[in-house]
């Protein structure tokens, strides 16, 4: 039966089928369009520093040396340098790393028919499968996900968890509720860098902010000079962690409109601001001039555009969690922050998420349609 015109058509074939079969990409696969550069599996190491963020905990005892040493790596890589960092020193173990990639890897390995009693439903963004379509001129991206919300731990559809392998939903349990803590100590530390209040994020996230982790699967690709595995995004949320697969790198970002590769340090976690935040900090940058000399002077911080291509021999994979405020909240610049001096930069949106992913679906930047 054909597809209602309002949903335009999900792919018929999967790409691991089409991987392990060494079919070529068909044409809906193929990036025609090179505004954000052509497809490069090889470009240069991007300089993206090592944070160590141990020493932004409450129980660490380091200098105010190396406190302020970290905090200049996080001013100049979420300004400048491309919009991310690596964190190490995080606390989470490297035996827990390993084991969320294990059951990634176990789970994309069921066969299809197993997968698809998680599958993701027509318009709907959490379960498995590949991206939802939203425009006929889409270019599918060379991947699948598993798409699940963790937080708040109420609107968990229990249903879309994997059951197998077994222990699957503990072990994403336990990494989620780490990746919680990971994420209010950087919340802290980011409002430190920018001095300001050392809640101010927390506070906008507030207790019930979402979180909804990725599971992305890249199968190997005949030509991956012809498609992406993820098309050239920003993250729609306020900030992503992303755990690299553990020796397979595919994430590239750009800097100075230049493509950069990121390197796989095995158990750190990459992470990166999304575009809300950068609404956000957009006003607050503004507002507090007079203490961010260097920030203003290398532009605020920045949510970065970024892709993944993918290789002919190995499967890569991905764990990627979006933090994010309510998505019934109105995100906006701070009302009180702006006047005839700062004049407003983005209108306020509700439900920004959907207008981020149905425009950089169709080859456009998110954030520039928010504009003012
Ligand atoms: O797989 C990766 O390295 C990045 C994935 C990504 O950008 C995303 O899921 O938004
Ligand atoms: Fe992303």
């Amino acid at each position: 039966m054909a597809e209602p015109d309002h949903h335009p058509a999900e792919p018929n074939k999967s790409v691991d089928d089409m991987s392990i079969k060494g079919e070529e990409p068909p044409p809906e696969y193929i990036v025609k369009d090179t505004k954000f550069g052509s497809i490069e599996s090889s470009p240069p190491l991007g300089p993206f520093p090592v944070v160590d963020v141990s020493v932004f905990s409450e129980s660490s005892s380091s200098s105010n040396q190396d406190l302020e040493q970290e905090l200049a790596k996080l001013r100049s890589s979420l300004s400048s340098a491309g919009g991310c960092f690596q964190a190490i020193g995080h606390g989470i173990s490297n035996s827990l790393l390993d084991k969320i990639r294990e059951v990634a890897i176990e789970f994309f390995s069921l066969p299809m028919e197993e997968k698809q009693k998680y599958a993701r439903a027509v318009n709907e963004a959490q379960g498995y499968g590949s991206d939802r379509v939203v425009s006929e001129k889409q270019v599918l991206d060379w991947s699948h996900r598993l798409s699940l919300r963790v937080f708040p731990d109420d609107k968990r559809r229990l249903n879309l968890w994997p059951q197998i392998p077994q222990d699957f939903s503990e072990i994403l349990n336990e990494y989620a509720t780490k990746i919680k803590i990971v994420t209010e100590i950087l919340f802290k530390a980011i409002a430190k860098s920018l001095n300001l209040e050392e809640n101010s994020f927390l506070n906008q996230f507030g207790e019930r902010s979402l979180m909804q982790t990725r599971f992305n699967f890249y199968p190997p690709c005949l030509r991956p000079d012809l498609v992406h595995g993820v098309k050239p995004h920003t993250d729609r949320s306020g900030i992503t962690i992303l755990l690299q697969d553990k020796e397979v790198e595919g994430l590239q970002i750009v800097v100075d409109g230049k493509w950069y590769r990121v390197p796989v340090i095995p158990h750190a976690l990459v992470v990166n601001l999304g575009d809300q935040m950068q609404v956000y900090l957009c006003a607050i940058a503004i507002f507090v001039t007079w203490c961010l000399i260097n920030i203003m002077s290398n532009g605020i911080y920045r949510s970065p555009m970024h892709r993944v291509v993918t290789n002919t021999k190995k499967l890569r994979i991905s764990v990627a969690s979006f933090i994010e405020p309510d998505p019934d909240n109105e995100i906006g610049p701070v009302e009180r922050l702006i006047d005839e001096q700062r004049p407003r930069v983005y209108r306020n949106v509700k439900n920004y998420g959907v207008i981020n992913y149905e425009c950089y679906q169709k080859g456009l930047v998110a954030l520039e349609t928010v504009q003012v």
